[in-house]
């Protein structure tokens, strides 16, 4: 039998995920970007993948997720962020990660609701992108990793969060979460991906029974992989697990409520049937 193929994203935020669980005995993984990931899942070369909450609702006719995984937020995120030098009222062009199909939508959700519509150009960077934008949409390890660049010191609090910054030529530099932003205005969770499956081909339940059982290990010792990932991304481990811990990787009724709202707000049907798995 070919093994079972899981798309993963190789984001430290999806780590407790996957850092126990096992390749081999039928389990593949095979790591992209979340982009990447959502084309693959439909296209066939992935069986079971986190995919972007965004691509899963625009394709929740050929797509069913897992009924009890996400990677959500409630509150700030801290990897979900426009770094921006002009104020957000008055931006007038953004470069947008090519590797998220959520945040880029989200994004344009929250500046339109605020009636500001700037011109958006797809770009692989990081903060060197602002010398041409007002601003910058960055995701996963590259957006913790520059705001963590940013940080003079670890802060004590999720209260303590600098969001004002002296940026490249002494310029301001601002630092927008998205998932903050969206809890300003409905009060719920954002979820950021889930896992899914084509709708014709059933998640193996004894997959998911181990996907389950690795989500346990990962949230159990989660200073272990917290360890892992902020050697591997070089920021200091107390704040990767501050940024860890923060997550919500179980779709609770408040997660599916922002999932469903975020449906709404972006003009798409919200299905809400789940692999009864
Ligand atoms: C919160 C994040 O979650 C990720 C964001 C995704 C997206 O925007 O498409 C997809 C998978 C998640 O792991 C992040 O990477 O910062």
């Amino acid at each position: 039998m070919p093994d079972y193929v899981l798309g993963v994203p190789r984001y430290a935020n999806t780590a407790p995920l996957y850092h126990f669980l096992e390749q081999g005995d039928g389990i593949a993984f095979r790591y992209g970007v979340p982009t990447e990931l959502n084309r693959w899942l439909l296209e066939g070369s992935v069986d079971l993948s986190l995919v972007s909450s965004y691509f899963y609702l625009a394709n929740a006719d050929k797509l069913r997720p897992l009924p009890d995984f996400s990677v959500a937020d409630l509150g700030p995120v801290y990897s979900v962020n426009l770094f921006h030098t002009r104020p957000w009222r008055e931006l007038r062009s953004v470069a947008l990660t090519t590797e998220s199909a959520t945040s880029v939508r989200l994004l344009r959700y929250l500046l339109e609701a605020d009636g500001v519509e700037p011109e958006y150009t797809g770009e692989q960077g990081g903060l060197e992108l602002l010398e041409r934008y007002d601003g910058v949409l960055l995701i996963g390890d590259r957006a913790i990793a520059t705001y963590a660049g940013l940080l003079e010191r670890i802060p004590e609090s999720v209260h303590h969060i600098p969001r004002e910054f002296t940026g490249p030529q002494g310029a301001r530099l601002w630092v927008s979460d998205l998932s903050m932003q969206w809890y300003e205005r409905t009060r719920l969770p954002f979820v950021f991906a889930v896992w899914a499956t084509r709708r014709d081909e059933p998640p193996p339940p004894e997959v998911v029974r181990r996907l389950r059982a690795a989500r346990s290990l990962g949230l159990g010792n989660l200073a272990a992989v917290a360890g892992t990932e902020a050697e591997r991304l070089g920021v200091p481990e107390r704040l990767m697990q501050h940024y860890l811990w923060n997550f919500r990787y179980h779709l609770e009724a408040p997660d599916r409520l922002g999932l469903q709202t975020f449906a709404r707000a972006v003009g798409l049907p919200y299905p809400g049937d789940y692999w009864d798995v």
